[in-house]
């Protein structure tokens, strides 16, 4: 492995008895970006990060993280991995004082100021309980507690949990303020499809059947198109090509054609199916608008 390389899957297969969740996953992520893991729900994003973890054994392949392999990371390498997993890292008995007291003791470079400053923002007293907290104040302990770590690698698997939008903004900024300090590396999971728009360099979109597509979010948004057309009468809806990567009908009709491919091509593969392409529109998206177009609606 490269030195270059924080995190690496090399033909991951994973199966809940039968189930085939992942099939033949291989991408890498670099060191220095931050890296969103995009699927719609149960397609096995926090499967992923158990595997990488090593908290699961792959049914096939394998994973590495920091250079040690996924099944028998050293205790060393996991304190350089910040996790945020399911949310829950802090124990209820504790107040935020003790929380503090208890991390920074397994971590030689807890920052106390980077988590002062995120605590402070809650306008609790360091003797406030845990337990006594609401789901969105409880992230944001969490938050900061991983945060103060000064990991090498963030893993945020879902962070948004409770969370308002005015800490969510916030902590984005923190985020990619961290991501920016060099060598650091963030891979992160949010159904908040907006705020990875604004946050991530590249995209990991995990598909149901296994399919992956790994690149930069800049190359994703310029090659991937949304057209709108209204409906031939009498044709049969066109169906997913080699061309068309998903077509939808919305509720008037029209149909929603998304591809890697210009007006041209498309026209082609829409009229070889019998469609009229004289209303032909391309359209503008947002992240979310392709997220949508790229996995499908239900
Ligand atoms: N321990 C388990 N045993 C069997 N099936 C499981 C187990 N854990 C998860 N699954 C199934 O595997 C699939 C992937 O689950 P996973 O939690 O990885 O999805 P996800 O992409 O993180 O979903 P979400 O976006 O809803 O959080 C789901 O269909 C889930 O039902």
């Amino acid at each position: 492995m490269t030195d270059d390389i924080a995190i690496r899957v090399d033909g991951l297969t994973h199966r809940y008895g039968r189930r085939v969740i992942h099939h033949n996953l291989s991408f890498d992520v670099h060191r220095g970006g931050i890296f969103g893991l995009l699927g719609k729900n149960g397609v096995g994003k926090t499967t992923l990060i158990k595997l990488l973890m090593g908290f699961l054994r792959p049914s096939a392949g394998r994973c590495s993280v920091l250079g040690a392999p996924s099944h028998a990371l050293p205790p060393d390498t996991r304190r350089r991995i910040g996790l945020v997993f399911e949310g829950h890292l802090a124990y209820e008995f504790m107040t935020i004082r003790q929380t503090e007291r208890f991390f920074s003791g397994f971590y030689p470079a807890w920052r106390g100021d980077v988590f002062h400053d995120l605590i402070e923002r809650l306008g609790l007293s360091p003797d406030h309980r845990i337990g006594r907290m609401s789901e969105g104040q409880r992230s944001q302990v969490v938050l900061a507690v991983v945060m103060a770590q000064d990991p090498e690698l963030l893993i945020l698997d879902d962070y948004t949990m409770g969370l308002d939008a005015g800490y969510r903004r916030l902590f984005l900024d923190y985020l990619v303020h961290y991501a920016r300090q060099g060598g650091k590396t963030v891979l992160v999971t949010s159904h908040v499809v907006q705020d990875m728009e604004r946050l991530v360099d590249e995209v990991i979109f995990l598909r149901r059947g296994g399919e992956v597509l790994a690149t930069s979010l800049s190359a994703f948004m310029g090659d991937f198109r949304h057209y709108r057309l209204p409906p031939t009468p009498g044709a049969p809806p066109p169906a997913a090509d080699g061309v068309l990567h998903n077509v939808e009908a919305a509720p008037d009709g029209t149909l929603m054609v998304y591809a890697f491919h210009g007006p041209e091509r498309v026209a082609q593969a829409l009229g070889a199916q019998g469609q009229r392409v004289a209303g032909l529109t391309a359209c503008p998206m947002s992240l979310e608008d392709a997220f949508v177009g790229y996995t499908g609606t239900y």
